[in-house]
């Protein structure tokens, strides 16, 4: 029989999942694990990457078991990953000298402000596309290699390697050092237009070329796994949003799909040609086939969407779980006049103010619980049309519809909202799980399960869809309130 399956593995932020696609398209088998997140200071996260590959091999021999299916059965193996997390490891022994540290750490703040200096966070932005962060992972590097100066002559000599998520499971499944581009592009190394390491940007933080892992294409055998999964190739690699950019089909300039998660992940597909942004929005490569030109994306980043309602159940205790906040938020009309701006880590895009701290404005004796839950879902709404007000801005390209996926998305009421602030339909397709897919038709297109983007367009089916049918003076006025809103939560630190 012929091998006619594909293991899409999704190392997400919080948890990972191996999902077992047919060759139509379909989920055949799930199975998902939490991994620790390490809080060893305020502002401070991290991972165990080896907690991470151990649970990248449990997912997916149990969703092969729950498919009765072998490795044998597989046709590919794809990759899809929380983007920026940084991990180093030791090349001779495989184990990481380092906890992995995640995209929402701020430790490297001071390092961002030095090297922004008087050149100002855009300093990179031409060469790399991205404003300077706290959220990439150069930064990251620097901060390992300064903490502890004893890596840095190993990392030199190649005995310590760098790797975001995607290059460290490549590496333990193939032996093979190699990232893709649009992975690579999240490092604020790479140069967008040359798809190569950038002398400049990796002088610039201190990052010694011999740890850096080779740069691939995202739809590409990287090798065949060993071990557990032998023989099978490793046939894509794709940073989570990029991924989900692709499996929902976004492959026309002008396309958009948004990723309602912990955070959420605004992406527009902008063609062959990189758009610089001058509206704080992030240019980033969505995905490469082969040899094929790269498609870049624009890119509109929010750090707290969903985790506001998990605050609200963990942190407050005013929901139980979290499709609960849409049964409290039922409870009442409208917001009440209140407006919540989780700035719970600074705000990415589009603002860029790691000096804002969360707000809720307008509270009066008149606000119950209730009117909190839908401003929190509310919060996301706004923060989503902020960066694809900033989109259309850029690009002059009028999104025609929005396409979604993500946990948010069961929440009817944040879709209708999302719709009537947008004023563009809002679409959900059959397949939620639009990431792992992502990441299976990239692998699927390497090893010719499917011939080409055409086959992958005609398998996209619409679920559900939401139109504006919100009257543009409401939304004009809710709008100016948000905006006065995320105007109090700005400077808040010094
Ligand atoms: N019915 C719902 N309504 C609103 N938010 C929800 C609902 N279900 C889940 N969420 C939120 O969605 C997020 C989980 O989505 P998911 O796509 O699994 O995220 P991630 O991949 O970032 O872990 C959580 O933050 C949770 O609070
Ligand atoms: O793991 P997720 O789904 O929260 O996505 C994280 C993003 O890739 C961060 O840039």
């Amino acid at each position: 029989m012929t091998s006619r399956y594909i293991a899409a593995i999704d190392q997400g932020t919080t948890s990972t999942r191996c999902i077992v696609f047919d060759d139509t398209g379909q989920v055949v088998a799930l199975d998902q694990r939490e991994h620790r997140q390490i809080y060893p200071r305020p502002g401070w996260v991290e991972h165990d990457a080896a907690e991470i590959w151990h649970n990248v091999q449990a997912v997916t021999r149990a969703a092969l078991d729950a498919a009765g299916l072998s490795r044998a059965d597989l046709a590919a193996i794809g990759i899809t990953n929380q983007r920026e997390t940084t991990l180093l490891w030791d090349v001779a022994t495989g184990e990481p000298v380092h906890n992995a540290i995640v995209w929402q750490d701020t430790r490297t703040d001071r390092i961002i402000r030095e090297l922004a200096g008087d050149a100002g966070p855009d300093r990179f932005r031409e060469a790399s596309g991205l404003p300077l962060a706290t959220y990439f992972a150069g930064p990251k590097i620097r901060w390992l290699l300064d903490e502890r100066p004893e890596l840095r002559a190993r990392a030199e000599a190649g005995e310590v390697i760098f790797g975001t998520v995607d290059t460290w499971l490549i590496w333990r499944l193939t032996g093979r050092h190699a990232t893709d581009v649009t992975n690579a592009s999240r490092t604020m190394l790479m140069n967008l237009s040359t798809l190569d390491w950038d002398e400049r940007l990796i002088d610039a933080f201190g990052v010694p070329r011999a740890m850096l892992p080779e740069i691939l294409p995202s739809s590409y055998v990287y090798g065949e796994a060993r071990g557990d999964f032998g023989g099978v190739p490793v046939a894509s690699a794709l940073g989570d949003q990029s991924a989900a950019l692709f499996g929902q089909t976004c492959f026309d300039p002008g396309q958009a799909k948004c990723t309602y998660g912990t955070g959420s992940f605004l992406l527009l597909n902008t063609g062959t040609t990189p758009v610089r942004s001058e509206r704080g929005l992030l240019t980033t490569v969505g995905y490469q086939i082969g040899d094929d030109r790269p498609v870049y994306a624009l890119e509109g980043s929010i750090a707290v969407t969903g985790a506001l309602v998990q605050w609200l159940r963990d942190n407050l205790g005013i929901i139980s779980s979290a499709p609960e906040i849409n049964d409290l938020a039922a409870t009442v009309d409208d917001n009440g006049g209140c407006y919540f701006v989780p700035a719970f880590s600074g705000l990415f895009a589009p603002y860029w103010r790691t000096d804002a701290r969360g707000v809720i404005a307008g509270l009066t004796g008149y606000v119950t619980k209730g009117h909190l839950a839908r401003a929190a879902l509310e919060a996301t709404g706004w923060q989503v049309k902020d960066v694809a007000d900033a989109m259309v801005a850029e690009s002059d390209v009028n999104i025609a519809e929005l396409r979604v996926d993500g946990g948010m998305t069961a929440s009817d009421l944040l879709m209708q909202f999302q719709a009537d602030v947008l004023d563009v339909p809002v679409v959900r397709p059959t397949i939620a799980e639009t990431t792992a897919l992502g990441a299976a038709y990239a692998a699927g297109l390497a090893v010719g399960i499917w011939p080409d983007l055409d086959t992958l367009r005609a398998n996209w089916r619409v679920d559900a869809q939401w139109q504006s049918r919100m009257p543009a003076a409401d939304r004009d006025r809710g709008h100016g309130l948000w905006r006065k809103a995320v105007d109090r939560s700005l400077g808040w630190l010094d």
